[in-house]
């Protein structure tokens, strides 16, 4: 199977933390991996560097779309060095970058994510949260919207249209016209979900999307996630501490401890795995 994302020796210090070392891993296209470890290891500092919210001090993240592969720390903005002042094509190329680029190039790109902590626009209701994450595909023309042209009104009608295939997608039809800060917890999480789907997602990262979820809720989100892979067409990232969870829906996983790698296989070989055991329960 082809790779959509590799990773090649990520490094991220904060003052004197380094929260990830040479980390370095492939994602499988159309697979489910997850990304486990103790609190702490890592986790959320590696999404947050896939999807542009950090810069990481070191290493290399390559997106493959189609025939072409994307660096994720060009789009976030390089320093200038003396050879791009030879290099027309690498200069014009930093220059844009450094005055464009940013995480919304990188969900440009195709790759979206959920948080930890759930960041929707809770005084907007569940649709206009679906309709905010299509902004970039809506008709901006300012006399199109002056004159309502029908290029506009296709637009839209087109984005409203998406908003609620997705919102069937995730069982939330009901909840279209509720403010999002205003529904259960469990339809949050999934609305979140739905919202980081409605940017055309290629690549979505869910970060502990089973987190304050029961044991139903967390038996649908574990449906969601392998349709989203078999009928959408997406790859999955998941970091989640939820062991049943990440056993059931994960074809490769990644186990981080201290800004580490200390193992990566199948759920199999990660249940077995003793270094595993003993960065989560300690040595005896
Ligand atoms: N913005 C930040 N500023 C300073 N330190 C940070 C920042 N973000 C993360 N860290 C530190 O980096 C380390 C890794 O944090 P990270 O949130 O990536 O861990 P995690 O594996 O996601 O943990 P958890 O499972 O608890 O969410 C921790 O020591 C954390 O305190």
């Amino acid at each position: 199977m082809d790779d959509i994302l590799k990773v090649d020796s990520l490094g991220v210090s904060f003052g004197g933390i380094r929260a990830l070392d040479q980390v370095s891993f492939e994602v499988a296209k159309g697979s489910v991996t997850a990304i486990i470890g103790p609190n702490g290891a890592g986790k959320t500092t590696v999404f947050n560097c896939l999807t542009g919210f950090y810069k990481a001090s070191d290493g290399r993240i390559q997106f493959q779309d189609k025939n072409r592969t994307h660096s994720i720390e060009i789009i976030l903005g390089q320093p200038f060095t003396l050879q791009d002042f030879v290099n027309p094509i690498s200069f014009g190329r930093k220059l844009f970058y450094k005055m464009f680029g940013g995480s919304h190039q990188v969900a440009a790109l195709g790759i979206s994510r959920t948080f930890q902590n759930i960041r929707l626009f809770k005084d907007m209701t569940a649709i206009e949260n679906l309709l905010v994450a299509q902004h970039r595909s809506l008709n901006k023309n300012i006399l199109a919207n002056l004159f309502n042209t029908r290029s506009f009104r296709d637009s839209e009608a087109q984005a409203i249209k998406k908003a609620k295939e997705w919102l069937a997608i995730v069982g939330l039809t009901a909840d279209a016209d509720r403010l999002a800060g205003e529904l259960p917890y469990g339809h949050q999480r999934r609305l979140e979900i739905a919202r980081a789907m409605c940017t055309d997602a290629k690549l979505i990262c869910l970060d502990e999307p089973a987190a304050g979820l029961n044991h139903n809720e967390t038996k649908d989100l574990s449906n969601l996630i392998s349709r989203l892979r078999t009928n959408h067409n997406v790859t999955v990232c998941v970091i989640e501490h939820d062991m049943s969870l990440v056993m059931e829906v994960s074809d490769h996983i990644i186990v981080l401890d201290h800004g580490n790698v200390i193992a990566r296989g199948t759920p199999t070989e990660i249940r077995n795995n003793p270094v595993v055991l003993k960065a989560y329960l300690g040595e005896e």
